[in-house]
């Protein structure tokens, strides 16, 4: 009896999880916007004269104020100070209110309007960024990107707010329980979106024959509106359990910056943050050009669309099956009967193979692109509950990191050879690009679960923030730097598909070749001071 009247909403499995959907739903719609673009390269080329240069610094934007307005620590500090559910509201509001702006910037309505002729004759550069070099706009980039950054620029402080506040939401349900599933879940759920992402952001922008980037951009604006709903509904669920833990997130172990001082001297910290912005760096900038890298690389003949309802229906079913990958692998963690999780992963095995020859056959690189993150789906929960119960952190990140520089190296050097043969260049674009999604279930589900056990409880949301802030130099740097270099390796080349990726990719791979020497010294000093990285989470 006494038992039962202890019990709080997070005792209880059913609870916990409802907890965690509504965050990770809440990440899932912020994925699909953080990349709407992405797929869509080629035709913001055509249809609003973004060159690689203006893309690539538009998508860079999005931790813009993060980085250079250190908007991430203040985020952190929120977050202590004002507790998960607060900040969980505020980012997605903040979130959807980037989104609002970046939809105006490719609208038909912007174009021609004063606020275009405004930012085309101003915010060339700005003189505070531009002393300091680093400055988010430049001479003769189109109106059109450069608002479509500051929007971004909104949105990329709500997402990375969203971020942190979710890891330390699942810390406050998870702790001593499955914690590291639980990231991984909500990693999954996220990954589901970048898929989601690459295969709508396309579809919307040619629905119906004629070819509008704006309505794509609107998919994301309604994606964001139900974010903001779902946190909602968490405030409330988060409100209910302080007040039977009795627990007042305000009021207790209050933010100090001193707190900083203990994040800043711990070496494991450091090691970790460093190899995060390193192995990041070399996979969410990838991910922005990865569908034009194919548009380059593999000689893709699309069939002849017979009516805009049969393509469209080839689209939503690809997508079912993707979605029956997903959902088999997923629940296949959560059978205990081995039988039982044998045959989901069946399932989810064969339909996964279904799906990629449904992408050989319509020829689509943005469906092909859109495998990458399956993998990351079917296994980042299953290596959160290795890491749960087996631990090997360390090792995992090392293991990563090596798939990445095998991966981007085969980009580089190996599947531009099978340029001409319509087969061998789409099998080992998905054998690549599964290898690599693998990677990108090592990496994370490895990563942020070791956060917690290099810093106090008191100070992990703060943790957090200074790793993403870290993070977000990178995210900041690379896909400029990877429009810049494509841009100037390719001189003259003006059709959107005939670039040549070789440049880049090397410099993605030499982050990954980092990363990995950054693993081999964090698994040493882990042995050295006995960070426990290596320890599983449940004993
Ligand atoms: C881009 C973002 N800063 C990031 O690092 N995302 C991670 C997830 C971190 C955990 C969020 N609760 C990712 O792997 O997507």
């Amino acid at each position: 009896m006494t038992q039962e009247i202890q019990k709080t909403l997070r005792d209880s499995a059913a609870m916990r999880w409802t907890a965690l959907l509504l965050l990770a739903l809440a990440m899932f719609c912020s994925y699909i916007f953080m990349d709407i673009l992405s797929p869509i390269k080629d035709l913001m080329q055509e249809y609003r004269g973004w060159d690689s240069t203006a893309f690539g610094t538009m998508q860079g934007s999005e931790v813009f104020l993060n980085v250079f307005v250190f908007f991430l620590i203040f985020a952190g500090i929120i977050l202590d100070k004002m507790g998960v559910r607060f900040t969980a509201v505020l980012s997605a509001a903040v979130m959807l209110t980037g989104a609002i702006v970046k939809w105006y910037a490719v609208t038909d309505y912007f174009t021609g309007s004063s606020l275009e002729v405004w930012f085309n004759n101003n915010l060339n550069y700005i003189p505070v960024f531009d002393e300091l070099g680093v400055s988010p706009f430049y001479e003769g980039m189109p109106a059109s990107a450069k608002f479509a950054a500051c929007g971004f620029m909104i949105f990329g402080c709500g997402c990375e707010m969203a971020g942190i506040t979710v890891s330390r939401g699942i810390v406050k349900w998870f702790k001593g329980r499955e914690m590291a599933l639980a990231m991984g879940s909500e990693m999954a759920l996220a990954r589901l979106g970048v898929a989601t992402c690459m295969i709508f952001s396309p579809f919307f922008a040619k629905l119906g024959g004629n070819i509008s980037v704006s309505r794509s951009v609107a998919f994301g604006v309604v994606l964001m509106c139900i974010a903001l709903i779902m946190t909602i509904v968490y405030f409330f669920m988060d409100k209910k359990l302080d007040s039977q833990t009795g627990e007042a997130e305000e009021k207790d172990d209050p933010f100090k910056i001193s707190d900083l001082g203990q994040i800043l001297t711990s070496s494991g910290f450091w090691l970790v943050a460093l190899l995060c912005v390193l192995y990041y760096s070399a996979i969410f900038p990838f991910q922005k050009y990865a569908v034009n890298m194919l548009q380059c690389n593999l000689t893709l003949v699309e069939p002849s669309q017979d009516s805009f309802w049969a393509s469209s229906s080839v689209t939503i079913v690809q997508y079912v099956i993707m979605l029956v990958v997903a959902a088999a692998g997923f629940a296949s963690n959560f059978q205990k009967v081995k039988r039982n999780q044998l045959i989901l992963l069946a399932i989810s095995i064969i339909s996964l193979i279904t799906y990629c020859y449904m992408g050989y056959m319509r020829q689509s690189a943005e469906s092909i692109f859109a495998v990458f993150p399956l993998l990351a789906v079917l296994i980042t929960p299953i290596l959160g509950s290795y890491v749960d119960h087996k631990g090997k952190a360390a090792s995992m990140l090392i293991l990563g990191s090596v798939l990445l520089i095998a991966c981007h190296l085969t980009f580089a050097f190996i599947l531009p050879l099978f340029k001409d043969s319509a087969v061998g260049g789409i099998i080992i674009a998905y054998a690549t690009i599964l290898v690599l999604g693998s990677s990108f279930s090592l990496v994370p589900a490895s990563l942020w679960p070791s956060v917690p056990k290099l810093v106090d409880a008191k100070v992990i949301g703060s943790a957090y923030a200074l790793i993403f802030w870290i993070q977000n130099i990178g995210l900041w740097l690379f896909p400029l730097l990877i429009g810049k270099v494509l841009d100037k390796s390719n001189p003259g080349v003006t059709d959107p598909t005939k670039f040549d990726y070789t440049a880049p990719l090397i410099m993605l791979a030499s982050l990954g070749i980092a990363a990995l020497l950054l693993g081999f010294v964090l698994k040493a000093v882990d042995k050295k001071k006995g960070l426990g990285l290596e320890e599983p989470n449940i004993k």
